[in-house]
């Protein structure tokens, strides 16, 4: 069950988000856009060609890997010589429809918000990040974040001017599924999400969740601890 804008109740079928865009696994994709940030610095050091292997160990997977990934892009390489870095890279471009900068918006202002917002690595990655929404601008309005911001009552509007297909969240837990009920209501299909909440969200929205405590969690899990090692 989703509450729209008006409060009414409107039957969502929910589901686990492991969409699969244009027939490609979630997983390829993601290694995807990992080849391609590999194929950047490559075309920035000046490189024209790459051997699977040498790409396959800079993007941290087994060339096999690299090899099936890469089939759902077309054919590419040369037995002995490798890939053209610049051919390739605009083929997986093409793919992740990154031929334009994509429009970000950011919700929730606040100490992780601005940092990210601080960041300036992503409009090398294909993003722009076009505004900044907070319940309370008053208490961003003194940092410094780079892009404009605005009091979250113009989410919805804002949203649906510039066409807005993804969103970074970074809400308190409490409000995160609140406020993704506006996102995706006007429009958004793509939710990068920071806040501790399963979202629940309709089909036709992916939201991919960041949890570093998680992460911190399971690696923990392989670390050896003192007293614990065996000899
Ligand atoms: N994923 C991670 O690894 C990670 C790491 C740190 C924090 N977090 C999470 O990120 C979120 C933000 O953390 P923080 O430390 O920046 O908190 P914060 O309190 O500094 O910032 C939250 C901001 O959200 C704004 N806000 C509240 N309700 C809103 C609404 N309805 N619409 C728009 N803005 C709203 C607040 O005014 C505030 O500026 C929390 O949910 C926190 O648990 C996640």
């Amino acid at each position: 069950m989703f509450l729209d804008k008006t409060g009414n109740r409107r039957l969502v079928k929910f589901v686990e988000i492991d969409r699969e865009k244009a027939g490609i696994p979630k997983k390829t994709i993601y290694r995807l856009s990992l080849y391609h940030r590999c194929l950047f610095k490559l075309t920035e050091n000046g490189l024209e060609t790459v051997s699977s292997s040498a790409l396959a160990k800079a993007a941290g997977v087994k060339a096999s890997q690299l090899r099936r990934d890469l089939s759902h892009v077309g054919q590419f390489g040369t037995r002995g010589l490798g890939y053209q870095v610049e051919e390739l890279r605009m083929a997986i471009r093409e793919v992740l429809g990154r031929e334009h900068l994509q429009p970000v918006i950011l919700v929730g202002a606040g100490n992780l918000g601005c940092a990210l917002l601080r960041y300036g690595g992503f409009q090398k990655e294909g993003f722009e990040v076009i505004a900044a929404f907070d319940a309370v601008p008053e208490a961003v309005m003194k940092r410094d974040i780079g892009v404009p911001l605005f009091n979250s009552e113009k989410l919805d509007s804002f949203i649906v001017k510039n066409k807005v297909k993804l969103a970074i969240l970074c809400v308190p837990a409490e409000k995160a599924q609140e406020v993704a009920n506006d996102l995706v209501l006007s429009g958004v299909q793509g939710i990068l999400n920071f806040s501790p909440t399963v979202l629940q969200v309709p089909e036709k929205v992916t939201v991919n969740n960041v949890d570093l405590a998680l992460e911190l969690e399971n690696l923990s899990f392989f670390i050896d601890r003192d007293g614990e090692e065996e000899e």
